[in-house]
């Protein structure tokens, strides 16, 4: 498959074209290097095998999902048996939500700009879509003929690649809106582990608000495991729709030497780990900042930002002729169009870089990327 520098290539058929690269910032996968808390754990993947075999999967199961929620402040997550499902990514629990959408509603108002396999899933599954401009998000009511004439809100927060995160009062707002229109409202949390301002219980807001929701939630972001990781899909018990049945059509349930895993790295988080990734985060997006800086046209459109991405506005170099010119030093970065589903020249200047990287490839990619910027 040779997908290389074709303009129309989606954000993932972009990220295969770096998986094999030693300098892929590319994906928002978590590939640094283990820290010493994190390598002991994998040392001891024998006895999670181990734990696998001997104890009843739903113990197992209970204990991960306990020890994630809490870890990222989501105590009123619905705990009760059954009431999270746990899918083999995130995207696999957006294809399950998707298709359950689709049994009951026509169109779905979709955050823009945002990861183009959300609207793709939706879109696949034969959902019109509308697009939910992201600033009036953060400060405005959504508009009541928009609700009135969409089943389901969708929302990532905070949102890849802009990393901005709805506010507890905005959610709260935002739900009492779905409720008062019987919406649907939809999150995608996959990035929150990154920013403390999404640590909120958002599900202790969507709870009072009485609105219909599902939350996708994603531990692959966080920690480098290879993608052995777990997606989650919570929801609501008034949110009517098929996602047990589905799911049973998709898988039985995950392995449970990775709700072990998820479990053990969550434990390490909550013990230091967390901090200590969100300090090596910081200290890449300015690594990233410090060496673009000074050069004409460059700027950082998410000044914000505390996910493990980073925009950069090229000015008016088109992305793909960077991204080719990159290419050629063996850098993979990741074009911004795809993320504007709606309108996609909107993204045609911005290249998304993932900062989930040890520092040293991240230097060497960032130098070249320099260097190719000074030459277009
Ligand atoms: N199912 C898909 N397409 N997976 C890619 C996705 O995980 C990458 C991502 O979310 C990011 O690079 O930000």
């Amino acid at each position: 498959k040779t997908y290389a520098g074709n303009p129309e290539n989606n954000l993932t058929e972009w990220e295969f074209l770096a998986l094999n690269s030693e300098l892929n910032i590319a994906d928002g996968h978590a590939r640094q290097e283990l820290t010493p808390g994190q390598t002991k754990i994998i040392d001891e993947l024998p006895l999670l095998f181990a734990e696998g075999e001997r104890r009843p999967v739903e113990e197992i199961e209970r204990e991960c999902h306990r020890t994630y929620f809490q870890l990222l402040g989501q105590h009123s997550y619905p705990s009760a048996p059954g009431r999270v499902l746990s899918c083999y990514s995130s995207s696999v629990a957006m294809e399950i939500l998707s298709r359950a959408l689709a049994t009951r509603m026509e169109t779905v108002a979709l955050v823009h700009p945002t990861f183009d396999n959300i609207a793709d899933l939706l879109r696949g599954n034969s959902l019109r879509l509308v697009p939910l401009a992201e600033d009036p998000l953060h400060d405005q009511d959504l508009d009541e003929r928009l609700l009135a004439s969409v089943g389901c809100v969708f929302v990532t927060t905070p949102n890849n690649p802009t990393g901005k995160v709805i506010t507890q009062e905005r959610l709260r707002r935002i739900a009492e809106q779905c409720a008062e229109h019987d919406v649907v409202l939809a999150l995608d949390t996959s990035f929150r582990g990154f920013d403390p301002r999404a640590h909120y219980d958002h599900y202790a807001v969507l709870q009072d608000a009485g609105c219909r929701w599902a939350v996708i939630e994603d531990t692959g972001k966080l920690w480098p495991t290879l993608d052995l990781k777990l997606g989650m899909l919570a929801f609501s018990e008034n949110l009517a729709l098929p996602v047990e049945k589905i799911y049973s059509d998709i898988l039985l349930g995950v392995s449970p030497m990775i709700l072990a895993l998820a479990r053990r790295f969550a434990e390490d988080a909550a013990s230091g780990g967390l901090g200590e990734l969100h300090r090596f985060i910081d200290g890449n997006r300015e690594l990233v900042r410090a060496e673009l800086s000074g050069l004409p046209g460059i700027t950082f459109p998410d000044p914000d930002s505390r996910v493990s991405v980073e925009r950069v506005h090229l000015g008016e170099r088109p992305s793909v002729e960077v991204w080719n010119a990159l290419r050629e030093r063996n850098v993979y970065a990741l074009p911004c169009r795809a993320f504007h589903w709606d309108a996609p020249d909107e993204g045609a200047n911005m290249l998304r870089i993932a900062l989930a990287r040890s520092a040293d490839p991240l230097a060497r990619s960032i130098k070249a990327l320099r260097l190719v910027l000074e030459s277009l």
